[in-house]
Order: C-alpha cells, then structure tokens, then sequence
C-alpha cells in the first residue's frame, strides 16, 4: 500500500524500515517483502514518480533537476574548479535517481569489482559472483524502432527475466553512421566493442540504456510497480523525510531501533533491522544527524556521538566532465529540436502516440571509452588509480546535435568524463540542525593525476574528430580552442568541468577488522546493531562506469544478506 501522509498508516511498528525508496531502497523493498511473514515499511523524502512525464520520457531527463523531484544541491566552493560551486542534483522521487538520471545502463570491468572483493575480503562482491545479480536486475528487452540488433550486443552476459528494462537505441540519430566508422579509421584508439557491459569496457559500441518500450524503467516502476505495492507486508510512505535514527540507550553496543521523521512526533520503530538507503549524500547526513561520525568534529557542532566511526562521509568519488565543443555541418532534422517549439511538440505527440520517435533515447546512441596506456607519462608518475587493465580511465560521449546541451544550437561535441578518479571529496554537516542542507566537497582534480588525465581526454577528443569520416561534419573547435596549450586546457577544465552526478563511497564497506570504513561486507555498521546501509554509499571505490547498475547489484545481493539473517 502506498500512503501520502504519516497520519494515513495503521502501525508505528514494521519488522524492517527501509529509510529512502530510491534505486536501493525500492529494491531490498521489493525483495524482502517477497516473505509474508515479514512487515516492510520504505519511508520516501519525494512524491511518488507515477504519471511524472520527464520521468518516463528518455529524452526529457534533465527537465527534472531543480524541481519538486530533486534535492536541489549545490557543493561547495571547489578548490580544484577555480573555486566554483556547482549544482549537485540528487533524486526527490519514488525510485530516487533511477527515476531522475540520465539513463546510461553500464556496469563498468570485471576488476572493478574483484577490486571491492580484495578491499572487503570478500569473494561475494566479485565480478563472477555479483553478475548473477547483475542479471537478476535485468529485464533485456528489443528496441522499439525492432531494428535488427544483432552485431550491436552480446546476448550471453544479460539478463532477459529479471525486472530492470534495458535495451539499445530505438531511434537512429543523424551521426550513429559517421561515428560506426571511427573504430576503421582509427583502431588502436577506439576498437568496436561488442558489448561494453561484459566486463572489459573498452572501445566504441552501442550505448545500452535503462528503458524498456520506450519509457524510463526505475526501480520505482520495476520494484514497486503497483503489482508489488499491492503486497499485504510491504508499505510505502511518501513525502516524508527522516531526520535521525536512534538507539535503544542501554545497549552496550548500539542497537538502532527507531527512525524520527521531520515535523512530526511519531516514532516508528524497526523489529529487526532500519535499512539505510538514502543516498550517498544522505546516508551519511542521517547517520551524523544521529550521532554516527567522526567524535571530533560532531563534538564541535554540539551533537553528541553515539558511535564514533571517522569514516562516515569521507572517500566521497565522483566522476568530472568536461563538454569539448564543435560548430558543425549538419542537415539533421532535428537540430532545432532544443528550440523549436512546433518540433517538440510533435515529437512528443509521436511518443505519446506509440512510444517511439527521438524521445525514446537520452541523447548518443554510440558511446567509447579508453585507457591510458601503462607507458604514459600520466600513470608513470602518478601511478593507476584504475583497478587493473580491463579498466577505462576516460569516457567519451558524442553527443547527437539535436540533443547538445551547450548553446549556441548548431554546434556538436562531446563529453568526456574521467571515470576513474583518484581525487577524494567528503559530505559534513554545517550544523547540528538535522533538516539542513550537507555540505558537499567532491574534491574535483585535487590530484595531479586526475587534471593531467583529464587534458589528455580533450586531445583524445580531438583526434576522434580528426577522423577522416567527419571532414565534412566538423568547421572549427570552438572549446577550448584547437591550439589551445596544456596550461590553457587545465584552465578550461578548472572553469568549466560539472559532475556525473555519480557520488559513491561515503558509507564504504571494508574488511571485517579494518581500522577503517563504515560497514563491514554484509552491510551491517560496524560497531553497530539494527543496521544496515545499502545503496552507493557503501562501494569502496567507484567503478569505471556510471553508477546504477552497480547500486542495482548491491541491492539486490544485500536482500539475500539479510534474508539469510533473518530466515
Ligand atoms: C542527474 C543524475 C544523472 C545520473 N545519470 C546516471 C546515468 O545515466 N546512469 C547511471 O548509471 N547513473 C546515473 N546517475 C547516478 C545513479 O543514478 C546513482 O548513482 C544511483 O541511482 C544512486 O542510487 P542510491 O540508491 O544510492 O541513491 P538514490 O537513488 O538517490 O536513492 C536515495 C533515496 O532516498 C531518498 N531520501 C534521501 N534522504 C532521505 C530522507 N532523509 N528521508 C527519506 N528519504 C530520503 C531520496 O529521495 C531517494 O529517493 C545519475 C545521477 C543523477 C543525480
């Protein structure tokens, strides 16, 4: 059953409390709440995602930031962004950033995960053990344009029965023929990869995303589809925001027992476990609002530490990006699409037609990514923060024309990201209010490596475009500029780099007796009772993707985790 408000539920009391009904949350939701016997309640910050219309239409994703459906969060002056703050938006939404990201469905490499394995001792958050995970998120499914896709994935690593829509491209884009030739043009670069999500993600292929029949699948629509929330056990509360979680005090360890929601009085109490999902911004958040933290610094904003645990909000990664513009030569139909007002509407009276048309993609069809080699000068002298040789250190977007998110219109480009970061940020409080906003420092380029990596994305752009298939394509680079020098593209991406948005690590898991990290392997707090994290807080390093699948595949482990405690 789904409830609006607190005053609407019967019980004050549930066998589990799942705090945050975003990508994890609605998952381990779903999962536990398959067992009758067990009473769920997920508490959600955001409304519900039904009937959302920039949720459910790829293409129109990014309308959703700085609404209702987003948290609305800026970070903090970037030192290694020339002090800027961005913007740092973070789903407020049933099925949290699943129902309000940009849709990218990639896992990252085999040793991203064998490196969490090694980290944590253990072997369960191995690439070969998390990949029947992988598979039961994953509901593979055609795309809606039927094209023949054969030589566009590989079948044998998806997963065709689980819950999660995902598919390839269901409408062409003016530049998918010109960009299928650079893997002939300049092989050693950017090889064609078959399939990016088998574990050794490097070179050009298709872009495979989380959508099904045209629309945005979610964990809101997958896991808690009204199939689901039709369940007995399994209860959902919207527009309701927790605050802290306590424990019982006479516990000689603490024992985490109730959850207190903003504005009201009404505690509500978990038999078993609370189950944070918030977030990696507001896992950590609730946890110091509670007590859960660094001694020291809650001390000093007069919160009194319930258990001190100095990890808690530390080893923020994220991946920066930078867009690399070009004025460009194209006859695309669709180029005026960002401001025409009489193609949009068109456009999507085909997708509320029958699901099909541009609106059915985010924005490139083909994606590449690519390493540095061991002999550069780059890793020589800063070492690899990759987790090992099947791993891309830079991703490259091209975007399509008709979807460029820079102005002036006309102009193409594309976005590079640096997807294995070595800087760190952090996520702290600014007070002890607990309904205030975090400070959030992402730590951006903090490291040589990361800012040297960085440049050397921009020139890989630029031989990518010196392909000879876009002779006709490209007129000028317009930024940074062509002959630009190395000190002048550090400039370019200290002033104008954004984030992917793919905070992970700030709850980290670690071996059972490190002397730091916040949860063991099995999820559970350390030093703690009656209590869990389970969403992107707990990776201990971002893998070289974009981050849901990953979230998606800890969820769905962490559910046999805690069925396995309590059957
Ligand atoms: C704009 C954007 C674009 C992205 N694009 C992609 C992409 O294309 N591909 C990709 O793989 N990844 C992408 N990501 C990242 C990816 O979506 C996230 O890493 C992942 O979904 C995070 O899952 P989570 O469960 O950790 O947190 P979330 O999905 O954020 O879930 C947390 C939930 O908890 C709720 N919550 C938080 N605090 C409270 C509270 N105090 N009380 C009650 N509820 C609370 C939130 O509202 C939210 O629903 C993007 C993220 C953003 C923001």
């Amino acid at each position: 059953t789904v409830f609006q408000h607190i005053s609407e539920l019967a019980s004050t009391s549930y066998d589990f409390i799942i705090i945050g009904g975003g990508t994890a949350g609605a998952v381990v939701a779903n999962r536990l709440s398959e067992i009758s016997k067990f009473q769920v309640l997920v508490i959600e910050a955001g409304p519900t995602n039904e009937g959302v219309l920039n949720s459910m239409v790829p293409a129109f994703a990014f309308n959703l930031q700085k609404t209702i459906y987003d948290w609305n969060y800026t970070t903090s002056l970037e030192i290694g962004l020339n002090n800027r703050s961005i913007d740092y938006p973070r789903g407020h939404i049933l099925g949290g950033c699943s129902s309000h990201n940009g849709l990218f469905y990639t896992r990252g490499s085999i040793d991203d995960y064998d490196r969490w394995a090694k980290t944590t001792g253990d072997a369960g958050w191995s690439w070969k053990n998390l990949l029947p995970y992988m598979l039961k998120n994953e509901k593979w499914t055609p795309p809606v344009d039927l094209h023949d896709t054969r030589g566009q994935f590989d079948p044998s690593v998806h997963g065709f029965d689980g819950m999660m829509f995902t598919s390839l491209p269901g409408s062409p884009q003016s530049i998918d023929d010109m960009i299928l030739k650079v893997p002939s043009q300049l092989p050693d670069q950017f090889p064609f990869l078959l399939d990016m999500n088998a574990g050794r993600p490097l070179g050009l292929g298709w872009f495979q995303a989380s959508i099904g029949g045209g629309e945005r699948s979610s964990s809101a629509t997958a896991y808690l589809s009204r199939t689901f929330t039709s369940r007995t056990n399994l209860h959902v509360l919207l527009n309701t925001k927790v605050v802290r979680i306590h424990n019982t005090p006479q516990d000689s360890i603490p024992t985490f027992t109730s959850v207190e929601l903003d504005g009201t009085a009404v505690r509500l109490t978990a038999k078993k476990e609370i189950i944070l999902s918030a977030g990696p911004i507001n896992t950590p958040q609730i946890l110091m609002n509670s007590g859960v933290g660094d001694r020291e610094s809650l001390r000093k904003l007069g919160i009194q530490s319930v258990l001190n645990l100095p990890s808690v909000g530390r080893n923020l990664s994220d991946q920066p990006i930078v867009l690399v513009s070009y004025s460009i030569n194209s006859n695309d139909p669709l180029l005026d699409l960002s401001t025409n007002a009489t193609l949009q509407a068109l456009t999507l009276a085909q997708w509320e037609f029958n699901r099909t048309g541009p609106l059915v993609d985010p924005a490139a069809n083909l994606i590449a990514w690519s390493r540095l080699p061991a002999s550069s000068s780059i890793i020589q002298q800063n070492g690899d923060p990759s987790a090992g040789s099947n791993t891309p250190h830079l991703e490259f977007v091209p975007f399509s024309p008709a979807f460029e998110p820079v102005q002036p219109s006309h102009s193409g480009g594309m976005d590079v990201a640096l997807v294995t970061p070595s800087s760190r940020g952090s996520v702290t409080l600014n007070s002890a209010d607990p309904s205030g906003k975090p400070n959030i420092d992402l730590g951006f380029f903090t490291t040589d490596f990361d800012i040297r990596a960085m440049i050397e994305g921009i020139k890989i752009t630029q031989t990518f475009y010196k392909a000879p298939v876009f002779k006709n394509y490209i007129i000028e680079q317009m930024a940074p500029l062509a002959n630009a020098t190395d000190a002048e593209l550090e400039d370019f991406i200290r002033n104008t780099a954004f984030s992917s948005q793919h905070a992970v690590g700030t709850a980290a898991m670690s071996a059972v007796h490190a002397n730091y990290g916040v949860v063991n392997p099995d999820l559970r707090v350390k030093g703690a009772s009656g209590l869990r994290i389970v969403d992107g807080s707990v990776m201990p390093f971002i893998i070289s993707g974009h981050t849901q699948a990953p979230v998606y595949a800890i969820a769905e482990r962490a559910s046999d985790l805690i069925k396995e405690t309590w059957k």
